[in-house]
């Protein structure tokens, strides 16, 4: 570099030490001779003589040194410049060879603010291409070949260069080939003594490799940032310690390591701690130079899913062989592995599929066929493969069928439906068949699949069921379901074409008396006989059906109102003919309930809703009747509801009581029994009469706990009378068909005896005829059981059912009980009277006792004692009363001693 700002004189220079030295000698030279020669000589002229000799020869004697010294600096001098030139050559060699270019501004006064090179070291052209007398004094030269993109650049720091003093710029610098050069130009600003800048030196050098290398290494670093993150692979580097080098964003996001940040640095086994241990030793064996990998492993990430990995461990080795990192290459085949399975699961299913499936080409050759195709159509599969489906044709379907088929199946791709096949042994099968087509992407039809399953026992178990759910199995009639779907059709129709249609709701009136006293057998004949009557009765277009129990439905098209009543009547007339049971003569009469479409409803539901009404109706009216369905109707249909619902409460709101009705014997006047009767009285509802609401009770089971309750409470009342010092008498207590049938009822009877301490003597009960009479063995069996306790038996309501004498002789009973419609009649009706007298005759006849109940006149009790009853009941005598009521009529009773009505 160039010396320092300032110059400095150290000591004089040698032409002054040497002027003076030659002064001070010549001096004392010509000083001194002079005298000695004055002093020696004393001729003046010898003197002059002398002197002028003298004079020559100073100036010989300083003439040789002159020359001699002239001549020694003249060496010298030419020593020195030999020795500049030499250094100069060699400086310039070394500049010339030097990589740096050497250059020098001074300030250009010409431009404001501007340098010109001063100076430019030789090797300039080897840089640029230009020779060094291209630059000097032109101060645009160097700006003018930057590189545009770089002149703002330069310039803005060019301007901090006078602050800085010293500056260090790269830029592109345009060779004169037209290429561009990177330079690395360092600055060094020098200033005079008068402080201002006066000289820039510098240096160049071509950094151009360099810079394409770190431009390599900068596209690289770009290219391996861009490969990681995009790359499809989860990849990752790691270094001996197992300390993340690199990632790929897959990797990061594969093992979810998202959260982590940037993980250069940081320990892989402590973010992924739960990776399998086999992954440990595959480092372990990688860091020693070996390659690891595995196929598929199943491996737990950081959020506990499970997922499959496909693995390589790959070392990696620095230039000197030592493994320096490791690249672990990882790629998630969890989604492979589960088409896999899938797979696997499919060839499964399709082996062990219930349901036959064929495969086939595009030319409806078998391809392939499973278990079920050989279990369904016999044929195994090698004897079908290259086939025809064709061969399981059974021959009974038409051409035209297969022709739909195929056309849909070519149409839409797929077909379903039932065929009718024929099995290997020439069995003919119905099928239910889905055949799919898959056609390839250029459209052609690559594969056939059918798949198929044997529905012959199905449709025949189809057919089995859509006969039961929509016929009635004892007559054969369209049941409730068929008629609810011939409901809707007809009423459509209606609808559209204005026209009415009737609904004819008919009851058997006493069923189930009939069904009771002589059986189920009885009952389903009498179905079976109103099934064909009423089918007899009715146009062809018109629908009888059965809607359960003793209900028919007929459902009557195009009939207006007027038209229905004529039918009612006709119908009651048919239906009341006198038919045959097992040589007896029956009388049923129907109750018949009619709506009307449009006038009483719309749907279906409110028809069959006021048809029901309706009827229920007619009933009420006394049977052997029609009745048009009224608005006003519906009340009391929802009355049963209520009731019902509210005797569900009834026992445990304490609503129910008992009624008890003295039972006299008429030749004594003595009460010899009393009868409990139930009573109800709700709080909202009142008083409910029991003809209302044990068919209810019955109906809906609540009579087992009542029941349980009426014998409970009538056995203590009567073991508290006794315990009281009233006179003993018998309870009879009513027990319904329901009550009778459960197997447990005798037991339940000695129960109720034994916590009251009531001797069972003192116990009646009172079955009705119906009850005894439908399973008459069965009803002697359990009577026995009730007899062998000891208690008391009575059939209630004798006469009204259809009791076998040659039963009633076996039923361990003592008493009958004349029904009251008998008693009413007394005086009116002479068969009443027969049959009265009948009754008591027979009970005679069979050791029985008879009692009368409804005995409501004096001449009523009167023709019974006559008769011969031997006890009677009725309002004559008393009316049920409460147990306290009771006992004050009983003191009265007795303290009378009259028993009116005795004869
Ligand atoms: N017209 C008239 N009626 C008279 C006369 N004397 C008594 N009655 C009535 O005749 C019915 C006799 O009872 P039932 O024939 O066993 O007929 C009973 C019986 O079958 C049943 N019932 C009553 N209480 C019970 C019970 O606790 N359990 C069961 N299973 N049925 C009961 O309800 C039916 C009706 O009972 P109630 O309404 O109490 O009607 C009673 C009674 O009040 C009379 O002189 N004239």
């Amino acid at each position: 570099m160039f010396p320092s700002k300032t110059f400095r004189v150290a000591r004089f220079p040698a032409s002054i030490r040497i002027g003076l030295i030659y002064f001070v000698l010549a001096s004392l030279w010509v000083w001194g001779s002079d005298w000695l020669a004055l002093q020696l000589l004393e001729d003046h002229a010898l003197v002059v003589q002398v002197q002028s000799l003298k004079g020559e020869l100073f100036v010989l004697c300083t003439a040789a040194l002159l020359f001699w010294l002239v001549r020694r600096e003249e060496g010298a001098q030419a020593a020195v410049r030999g020795e500049l030139e030499r250094t100069r050559n060699q400086l310039e060699h070394f500049v010339d060879t030097s990589a740096s270019i050497i250059y020098a501004l001074t300030p250009d006064l010409g431009a404001k603010a501007g340098w010109r090179p001063v100076y430019v070291s030789a090797n300039v052209w080897r840089l640029t291409g230009y020779l060094p007398a291209d630059w000097l004094d032109r101060s645009g030269f160097w700006f003018e070949h930057l590189h545009p993109d770089d002149r703002s650049q330069v310039r803005q720091a060019w301007q901090q260069l006078q602050q800085l003093g010293t500056l260090s710029l790269r830029y592109r610098f345009q060779h004169r080939d037209g290429s561009y050069r990177w330079i690395d130009d360092q600055l060094q600003l020098y200033w005079g003594t008068d402080g201002q800048p006066f000289e820039i030196v510098g240096s160049w050098r071509d950094v151009t490799e360099q810079e394409q290398v770190q431009q390599a290494l900068r596209d690289r670093q770009v290219k391996l940032d861009t490969f990681l993150a995009h790359a499809p692979a989860a990849l990752a580097m790691f270094n001996r310690d197992m300390r993340y080098l690199l990632a790929s964003q897959r990797w990061v996001q594969d093992f979810q390591l998202g959260a982590a940040g940037d993980l250069v640095g940081r320990s892989h086994d402590e973010l992924l701690p739960e990776l399998p241990p086999q992954w440990r030793q595959a480092y372990q064996r990688a860091l020693a130079g070996e390659t690891v990998q595995r196929e598929e492993e199943p491996c737990r990430l950081p959020d506990g899913s499970e997922r499959w990995l496909r693995w390589k461990v790959q070392p990696c080795e620095s230039v000197d062989g030592r493994v320096e990192s490791i690249v672990i290459l990882a790629e998630d085949i969890t989604a492979r592995k589960l088409r896999e399975q899938a797979l696997e699961l499919n060839a499964s299913l399709f082996m062990n599929s219930s349901e036959g499936i064929v495969i086939c080409d595009g030319s409806k050759r078998i391809l392939s066929v499973n278990r079920a195709f050989s279990e369904i159509t016999g044929y195994a599969a090698g004897e079908v493969l290259g086939q025809l489906p064709m061969l399981l044709r059974s021959g009974q379907q038409p051409r035209a069928f297969y022709r739909d088929m195929w056309r849909q199946i070519r149409r839409a791709g797929r077909w379903q439906g039932e065929i009718l096949n024929r099995r290997k042994g020439g069995e003919p099968f119905l099928a239910w068949l889905t055949i799919s087509l898959v056609r390839d992407q250029d459209g052609r039809v690559r594969n056939y699949y059918g798949i198929f399953h044997d529905i012959t026992q199905r449709k025949q178990a189809e057919d089995r069921i859509s006969q039961l759910t929509h016929y009635d199995a004892l007559t054969g009639l369209p049941n409730r379901v068929l008629l609810r779907e011939r409901i809707e059709a007809e009423l459509a129709q209606a609808k559209r074409e204005q026209e009415p249609l009737a609904l004819m709701f008919i009851d058997v009136d006493r069923f189930k008396y009939i069904n009771d006293s002589l059986g189920h057998r009885a009952g389903d004949a009498l179905l079976v006989e109103m099934a064909s009557r009423l089918e007899q009765a009715v146009r062809q277009q018109d629908t009888v059906s059965r809607m359960g129990g003793d209900e028919f439905t007929l459902l009557l098209p195009q009939m207006d109102a007027e038209q229905a009543a004529y039918l009612a009547q006709a119908i009651i007339a048919r239906i009341s003919a006198p038919w045959q049971f097992e040589g007896l003569e029956l009388i049923v009469t129907p109750s018949i309930g009619i709506a009307m479409f449009p006038g009483d409803g719309q749907v279906v539901d409110a028809l069959l809703q006021a048809g029901d009404t309706a009827m229920y109706r007619a009933k009420g009216a006394g049977g052997a009747n029609f009745q048009f369905y009224e608005p006003g109707m519906q009340l009391s249909a929802s009355r049963t509801l209520q009731l019902e619902n509210a005797l569900r409460w009834a026992l445990e709101r304490h609503e129910l009581e008992l009624h008890y009705q003295p039972q006299i014997e008429l030749s004594t006047g003595r009460v010899t029994g009393c009868e409990a009767l139930l009573r109800w009285t709700h709080p909202q509802l009142g008083s409910v009469a029991p003809s209302e609401f044990m068919p209810i009770a019955e109906a809906s089971g609540l009579i087992l706990p009542i029941g349980e309750w009426v014998l409970r409470t009538a056995v203590a009342q009567n073991k508290a009378w006794q315990q009281a010092g009233l006179a003993p008498v018998v309870m009879a207590v009513n027990v319904s068909a329901v009550q009778f049938r459960q197997t447990q009822f005798p037991a339940l009877v000695r129960l109720v005896l034994e916590e009251a301490g009531l001797e069972p003597g003192w116990l009646e009960l009172e079955l009705t005829e119906s009850v005894v009479s439908a399973d008459p063995e069965a009803a002697i069996r359990i009577m026995k059981q009730l007899d062998s306790l000891g208690l008391q038996l009575s059939v209630d309501d004798f006469g009204t059912g259809y009791s076998s004498l040659s039963y009633l002789k076996r039923f361990p009973i003592d008493k009958l009980k004349i029904d009251q419609s008998f008693v009413r009649d007394l005086g009116s009706d002479p068969d009443s009277a027969l049959i009265v007298s009948g009754v008591i005759a027979m009970a005679r006849a069979l050791g029985l006792r008879t009692t009368a109940e409804g005995v409501e006149t004096a001449e009523q009790a009167a023709m019974l004692a006559h008769e011969g009853s031997d006890e009677v009941q009725g309002y004559w005598y008393a009316r049920p009363m409460p147990a306290e009521q009771y006992e004050r009529w009983l003191q009265d009773y007795l303290a009378t001693t009259r028993a009116p009505g005795i004869v």
